[in-house]
C-alpha cells in the first residue's frame, strides 16, 4: 500500500484528510507538528509522499523542507496562509504541487494522483536506466508491446531467423538489437547493413568482402561483413530494398552457411544469426516477382510484426517521459516534465513517423520548450485534425473467427486494460471515461481477468 504523511496541526482539515486518502486506498500517518515528522522521514521505509502545511506549531513545513534537503520525499504542500514568497520559495525547493486551503475533495485527491503518478513514472525511468545493458530499452506495456515483448523472449534463445516488419520508426532495429542481447551470441558482435542505403555492387563488397584485385579498387583483402558478424548477429535492414540478384547470392549462405569474397576460389563457414526487417510487404512483392519466395521462405521462420505507434497510444506518456528525461541529461538541461494538457495532445496524435518522429519532438521540446512543457510549444501539426485518431486497438480485418459473445469481451479487455495504463491504473479516472461508477469498473476488472502487471505499486 502507498505510504502517505500527513503533516497539520488544524485537528478538523487534519482528520478530514486522513479519512479522504483511507477511504481511497492509502497506508495514511498523521502527525501535528515537523518535529513529530522527522522520525518518519528518517524511518527505513520513508513515505512515498508528503502532505505537508507550512504554518505548523514549532518549525515550519519550509524549515522541515530546507532541513531535509535531498532526503525530502515528494511533497505536497498545502496551506491557507502562505505568502507569495513562501509559496515561490516551495516551488524552488523543488515541491510537486501547491494546494491552497480551503480545497476541494476533488482538487485534493487529484493534486495526489497526479503526484504519485509523476513518482512512478519517474521510478520507473530511473529503474529502467539503472537496469541497461544495452544503450537503449524497448520501452512499452500496452498489450500489444507486451505481446512483441513475449515474442522476442521466445526466440532470443533459438538459432531461428527472424523477419520484423513494421513501419519505419516503430522500432524494428531495436527489436533486432534486444533479440542479439538476449540471446546467446550477446558477447559477439551485432552488425548491421541497411539494404537500401548503397548501390548493389557495394551491398555485395560490404557483405561479402573481396580479395586484393578481385576488381580495380580492391586493394587489399577485405572481409565481408557476413564474417566480421562471426560467432554473432547480422541486421539486414529494408531486405524489401536488396536487388534480385544479389538476393540469390544471399540465400546460398543462408542454405550453406558459408561465403565467398568478391574473386575468391574457396569458400569460408561462418555462424551468423541472420535477423531481417521490412517496411515492405514483402509477400506482394513476391507476387510482383521483386521478392524471392524461397528467401522469404529463408528469412522469414520467425516473423514479428511491430505495431504502429498510433495503435499503441497507452505508450505515449511512458516513452514520452523517458525521452524527456533522457534529453534533458543528454543535453545538461535542468530536469523538466510534459505538462499534462501537453502530454494528452499528445496522446491525440497519430504519430505517422512513429517512435522516431517522438523521440524527435522530446528532443526540440525538452531544448526549446518551457518547463513544464505546454500546448503552446507543440508544433501546430499535432494539432491538425487530420492527424487525430482514435487509439486503434483490435485490428477487424485481422479478428479470428470467435463468438460474438468471445469479441465483445475481447474488445471490452483490450479498452479497459489501454485505459488503465494510459491513466497509470486509476480506477477514479476511467470510470469518468467510461462514465460508469467504480463499484462497476471493478465488476468488470475481474470478470474480464484484467490483472495489474507485477513489480508496480
Ligand atoms: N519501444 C521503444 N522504446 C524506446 N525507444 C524506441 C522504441 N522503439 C523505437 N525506439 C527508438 O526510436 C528510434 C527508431 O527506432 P528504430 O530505428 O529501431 O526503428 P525502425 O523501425 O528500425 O526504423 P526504419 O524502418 O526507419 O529503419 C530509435 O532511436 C529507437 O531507439
Amino acid at each position: 500500500m502507498t505510504k502517505i504523511l500527513v503533516v497539520e496541526d488544524n485537528q478538523k482539515i487534519h482528520a478530514h484528510m486522513t479519512a479522504l486518502l483511507r477511504d481511497e486506498g492509502y497506508d495514511v500517518h498523521g502527525v501535528y507538528s515537523a518535529e513529530e515528522a522527522r522520525p518518519h522521514l528518517l524511518a527505513g521505509e520513508p513515505p512515498r509522499l508528503v502532505l505537508l502545511d507550512i504554518r505548523l506549531g514549532g518549525i515550519s513545513g519550509l524549515d522541515l523542507i530546507r532541513d531535509m534537503g535531498h532526503t525530502m520525499p515528494p511533497t505536497i504542500v498545502i496551506s491557507g496562509e502562505a505568502t507569495i514568497s513562501e509559496a515561490l520559495e516551495a516551488l524552488r525547493m523543488g515541491i510537486h504541487d501547491f494546494v491552497e486551503k480551503p480545497f476541494s475533495d476533488e482538487r485534493f485527491l487529484c493534486s495526489v494522483r497526479n503526484c504519485l503518478e509523476k513518482i512512478e513514472l519517474q521510478e520507473k525511468i530511473r529503474q529502467l536506466e539503472a537496469n541497461r545493458s544495452q544503450s537503449q530499452s524497448l520501452l512499452g506495456e500496452s498489450p500489444s508491446m507486451r505481446a512483441v515483448m513475449h515474442q522476442i523472449q521466445k526466440v532470443a534463445p533459438t538459432k531461428g531467423r527472424v523477419l520484423i516488419t513494421g513501419e519505419s520508426g516503430t522500432g524494428k532495429e531495436l527489436v533486432a538489437s534486444t533479440i542479439h542481447h538476449l540471446s546467446q551470441r550477446r558477447g559477439k558482435p551485432f552488425v548491421k547493413i541497411n539494404c537500401a542505403a548503397f548501390p548493389v555492387h557495394l551491398i555485395e563488397d560490404e557483405l561479402f568482402g573481396h580479395v586484393k584485385g578481385a576488381f580495380t579498387d580492391a586493394r587489399q583483402n577485405k572481409k565481408g561483413l557476413f564474417e566480421e558478424s562471426h560467432g554473432g548477429t547480422l541486421f539486414l535492414d529494408e531486405i524489401g530494398d536488396m536487388d534480385y540478384q544479389l538476393q540469390a547470392r544471399l540465400l546460398r549462405v543462408l542454405e550453406d552457411g558459408k561465403v565467398r569474397r568478391i574473386g575468391d576460389t574457396h569458400e569460408r563457414e561462418v555462424d551468423v544469426r541472420v535477423i531481417a526487417a521490412t517496411n515492405q510487404d514483402l509477400r506482394a512483392m513476391i507476387d510482383e516477382q521483386k521478392f524471392r519466395e524461397d528467401l522469404y521462405y529463408r528469412l522469414a521462420s520467425l516473423p514479428i510484426e511491430v505495431p504502429p505507434l498510433r495503435s499503441r497510444k497507452a505508450d505515449i506518456p511512458l516513452l514520452v517521459t523517458y525521452y524527456v528525461s533522457h534529453f534533458c541529461k543528454e543535453h545538461q538541461i535542468r530536469p523538466k516534465r510534459m505538462g499534462d494538457e501537453a502530454m494528452e495532445a499528445l496522446q491525440y496524435y497519430n504519430w505517422p513517423g512513429n517512435i522516431r518522429e517522438l523521440k524527435n519532438l522530446c528532443e526540440r521540446l525538452t531544448i526549446f520548450g518551457g518547463d513544464p512543457i505546454g500546448t503552446e510549444d507543440l508544433p501546430s501539426h499535432i494539432f491538425a485534425e487530420e492527424n487525430k485518431e482514435a487509439s486503434g486497438l483490435i485490428r477487424i480485418s485481422e479478428v479470428k473467427p470467435m463468438s460474438l459473445k468471445a469479441f465483445k469481451n475481447q474488445c471490452e479487455k483490450e479498452f479497459l486494460e489501454t485505459m488503465l495504463i494510459r491513466t497509470n491504473w486509476n480506477y477514479v479516472k476511467v470510470a469518468q471515461h467510461l462514465e460508469i461508477n467504480r463499484s462497476y469498473l471493478h465488476q468488470k476488472i475481474t470478470s474480464l481477468g484484467i490483472q495489474r502487471k507485477k513489480g508496480r505499486s
